[in-house]
């Protein structure tokens, strides 16, 4: 793939495995999740997502997604617990949506596609860098929550209010002071399961770990994610939607849920 990766018919996830060969691996997402199929872990443990919101650096459109980035010299917000063993730190946050109410999450659960998915993302801190971590098949931890048309979300709110400073492409602004425990589900019920980052490079280092309860988004709301754009300042404006990869296949991988 000559041109860089996106989601169009020209260069969208049906053509990512030219460039990413791994694109047909043996550990991708995102997935179906089967809840009956899915094998209840008793010695999973719950979640332990401690966040501090003076770590919150900006907001940015990188072209693909809004993203919030941290501050992660420190360890100030991680996740420990759960699936995973030792110390991960969070990196950014970013989220993935539907041209339609209809559509838009990664994951699915038996074939039910929400209109959202929020991506939390971790590095471990045995390796030295989020970018090291990358490459390492436990270097990464993603949490997965879902959102679901119903009520407006207030916690949504500030995001969406900066979103007009960041229309385009390539642009950012301060984001200072962002609480993201305030977008997790009052659950935190889950399954996790092996995989990959779910945008090139594709990287099998991904820890997943989907969260069983959605949180509440409205379709005003909605609409305000589709206002963002995937085209700079200058180009021809490309709505971002439909920025989200479908389910790939599990290739007898066991999904794990840390409820009965
Ligand atoms: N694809 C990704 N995250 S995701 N969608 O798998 O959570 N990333 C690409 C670079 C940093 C995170
Ligand atoms: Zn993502």
């Amino acid at each position: 793939m000559s041109h860089s990766w996106g989601y169009a018919p020209t260069n969208g996830p049906d053509k990512w495995g030219d460039s990413f060969p791994i694109a047909n691996g043996a550990r991708q997402s995102p997935i179906d999740i089967q809840p009956a199929a899915a094998s209840y872990d008793a010695g999973l443990k719950p979640l332990c997502l401690q966040y501090d919101a003076s770590t919150c650096l900006e907001i940015l459109n990188n072209g693909h997604s809004i993203q919030v980035t941290f501050l992660d010299d420190s360890d100030k917000s991680t996740l420990t617990n759960g699936p995973i063993s030792g110390v991960y730190r969070l990196k950014q946050f970013h989220f993935h949506w539907g041209g339609a109410d209809d559509r838009g999450s990664e994951h699915t659960v038996d074939g039910t596609k929400y209109a959202s998915e929020l991506h939390l993302v971790h590095w471990n801190t045995k390796y030295p860098s989020f970018g090291e971590a990358a490459s390492k098949p436990d270097g990464l931890a993603v949490v997965g929550v879902f959102l679901k048309i119903g009520d407006a979300n207030p916690n949504l709110q500030k995001l969406l209010d900066a979103f007009d400073g960041i229309k385009t492409k390539g642009t950012q602004t301060s984001f200072a002071d962002f609480d993201p425990a305030t977008l997790l589900p009052g659950s935190l019920d889950y399954w996790t399961y092996d995989g990959s980052l779910t945008t090139p490079p594709l990287l099998e280092s991904v820890t997943w770990i989907v969260c069983k309860e959605p949180i509440s988004v409205s379709s005003d709301q909605m609409a305000k994610f589709r206002s963002l754009l995937f085209s700079a300042q200058g180009e021809a404006e490309c709505c971002m939607v439909d920025n989200y990869r479908p389910p790939q296949p599990l290739k007898g991988r066991l999904v794990r849920a840390s409820f009965k």
